[in-house]
């Protein structure tokens, strides 16, 4: 998560509340001046309405024996249009039982829509649909008017419907349509073959036209500037219509401005589905809202980005976003709202449902890829300066100034004490203020060979210096020749474990030059600097059998601090040195190319090429 470049969420309870309720209502061609106003309807008109509401729902709702709350169940939307009914004047368990339903075509993110067929007295067949406001319009040839009578729908009518639709879109509404059909109760099916009847789905007469509101959850837009701050795009892939998703996004910072609003920022689904391969990889970076996806369209997306060399995130609830949660380079289910199967393909859940939990773990996959880093900064630095001084003194006096047992406690320190110390570095504002790492970039960054560099090569020099020369710089004449060497290599041991412990400091912030930011706050790091520090007094003072070391005087102690000191400020000058944006790596790379291609050319040069270029 630390490396994702984009996120793809879904709109409804990620970046909105979804807490939905009907604000508005078209119904028999008007705006109902207030949505629950049923006086203007005519008996037919409503108790249709509420056949089709309490009939067509996946939802319940449950009237208490005494005088408490009603109590609503069901999704969001069903739950908003209950709610309604029930404002209407719609009895559930009564409404339930005056007709009987013949077949069910439930609700799915595909078609957009849901319906069922319903057995009115035995007499009369109704089918009853539901869903996306647009789509549902379409299928219709007529519309109930307010006095209940059935009017055609004529090209300006149609029009006029889609403008409601649109204004209703333009507030960030979603908009869902009711329409019916009569059907003859002859041409219906058998019962055994009724759970295979397709219901009929043209030539629908249009009932109502609802607004449903779901505000912006507070905060979304900071996050949103956060993400963008960081280099993250933030794309909203939603199934709603396509006005009411550039409503929402524009409320949360998504989109700018209405300029920006325009294709192929906002894209329809079935616009971007009909592209070819290349084009929708081509566009697929420019998308920054997708309106009326399918769940298909949700996973083309991730994989044009992922095919442009992008970290892709996807949040998602519903069991449709499963297949783009699983493509996703990091899929993140949403834990209130979300079913069991978005959650079996995702790799983290969001247990709160918010798109700031989003950034946070975005922040927290950072501090821990940049912790890492820091760690490996510290520990190569030890590894680096330890090899060298050994390995040189050992080849030109045959002797090394670090022994074994002095090495174990070197290995202590940056293994197991440099971990816990750097690891649990917690993240900081600054993590968020800078690109996500590449897909390809290389763990060990070119600032991290620099800072490494300057410390191991001022730890390097300055005690082979006082390897070679040390006991006539130090003053260490006077003594047995035995007892001399002992003392010094003893000075050698504590200073070097001194400049790991100041040069721990140095490791937290490889990019900044106060490396002191925060230190306090992280007290196990303060702790374990404290540990490491007692514990090699106590090493060189009373532990000197074991270690083969002599204790040293106050004044030899004094020196050892300024050398181990003297890394602080060589690492604020070291930071001032430039380092070149291409990973050395790739120069490394390059240069064995150029080596190979020229082995190539050299006609008395190896034939054989090597299997890996
Ligand atoms: N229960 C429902 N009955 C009928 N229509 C519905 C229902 N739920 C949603 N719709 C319609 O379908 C559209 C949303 O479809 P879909 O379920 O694919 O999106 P979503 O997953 O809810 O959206 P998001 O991606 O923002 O979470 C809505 O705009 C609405 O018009
Ligand atoms: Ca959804």
């Amino acid at each position: 998560m630390g490396s994702a470049t984009t996120i793809c969420s879904d709109k409804t309870g990620t970046l909105t509340l979804n807490q939905m309720t009907v604000v508005e209502a078209y119904v028999g061609g008007k705006k109902m001046s207030s949505p629950d106003n049923v006086d203007l309807l005519s008996p037919i008109a409503s108790s249709l309405l509420i056949e089709g509401i309490a009939q067509n729902t996946t939802g319940n709702v449950f009237h208490p024996e005494g005088d408490g709350d009603i109590e609503v169940t069901g999704s969001p939307t069903e739950k908003a249009i209950l709610s309604w009914g029930v404002k209407l004047g719609m009895r559930f368990d009564e409404e339930r039982s005056k007709s009987s339903i013949i077949n069910v075509f439930p609700f799915n993110s595909e078609k957009k829509r849901g319906g069922v067929a319903v057995n009115v007295a035995n007499s009369e067949v109704h089918v009853h649909w539901k869903g996306a406001a647009e789509i549902v319009l379409a299928s219709c040839t007529n519309w109930l008017d307010a006095d209940g009578s059935v009017q055609s729908m004529t090209f300006n009518q149609a029009e006029a419907f889609k403008k409601f639709i649109d204004d209703m879109a333009a507030v960030s509404l979603r908009c869902v349509a009711l329409a019916y059909k009569l059907y003859e109760l002859e041409k219906v099916p058998s019962e055994d073959e009724h759970s295979r009847w397709i219901l009929p789905e043209d030539d629908l007469i249009l009932l109502a036209i609802l607004g449903i509101k779901d505000p912006c959850r507070p905060g979304v837009k900071d996050s949103v500037t956060l993400c963008t701050n960081a280099g993250v795009k933030v794309r909203m892939v939603t199934g709603d219509n396509l006005q009411t998703a550039k409503a929402i996004a524009l409320e949360c910072g998504i989109l700018d401005s209405n300029a920006e609003a325009t294709e192929p920022n906002l894209i329809e689904g079935k616009t971007f589905r009909a592209m070819s391969e290349k084009e929708r990889e081509a566009i697929a970076e420019k998308i920054s809202v997708m309106g009326r996806s399918s769940p298909n369209d949700k996973l083309l997306l991730v994989q044009a980005l992922k095919n442009r060399g992008h970290v892709v995130a996807v949040t998602g609830d519903g069991t449709n976003d499963a297949p783009a949660l699983h493509e996703a380079d990091i899929g993140l289910a949403m834990g209130i709202s979300g079913t069991e199967v978005a959650k079996e393909s995702s790799d983290i859940i969001i247990l709160d449902d918010d798109f700031a939990s989003v950034v946070k773990v975005v922040r927290w996959g950072r501090s821990v890829y940049a912790n890492i880093q820091k760690f490996i900064q510290f520990q190569l630095t030890v590894n680096v300066a330890a090899l060298i001084i050994n390995v040189v003194a050992a080849i030109s006096s045959g002797e090394v100034p670090l022994n074994a047992v002095e090495l174990l406690w070197v290995n202590l320190i940056m293994d197991t004490l440099g971990a816990l110390a750097l690891a649990t570095e917690p993240p900081t504002d600054h993590l968020m203020m800078r690109a996500p790492v590449g897909r390809s970039e290389p763990l060990i960054t070119n600032i991290m060979w620099r800072n490494l560099l300057v410390q191991a090569a001022y730890q390097v020099t300055t005690l082979l210096v006082l390897n070679f020369g040390g006991r006539s710089i130090l003053h260490l004449t006077n003594d047995t020749k035995l007892h001399a060497d002992k003392e010094k290599n003893t000075f050698i041991f504590n200073t070097f474990v001194l400049c790991q412990v100041f040069n721990e400091f140095n490791a937290r912030k490889p990019d900044e030059l106060n490396v002191f930011r925060g230190v306090t706050r992280n007290r196990l790091f303060m702790g374990i600097v404290g540990i490491t520090v007692v514990l090699q007094v106590l090493i060189v003072e009373f532990l000197g059998k074991f270690f083969k070391t002599t204790t040293l005087s106050w004044k030899l102690w004094l020196v050892s601090i300024a050398i181990a000191f003297i890394s602080w400020p060589l690492a604020v000058l070291g930071k001032f040195i430039p380092v070149p944006e291409t990973p050395f790596s790739e120069y490394f790379l390059r240069c064995s190319r150029c080596c190979w291609r020229k082995r190539q050319d050299d006609p008395n040069g190896e034939k054989e090429l090597p299997n890996s270029t």
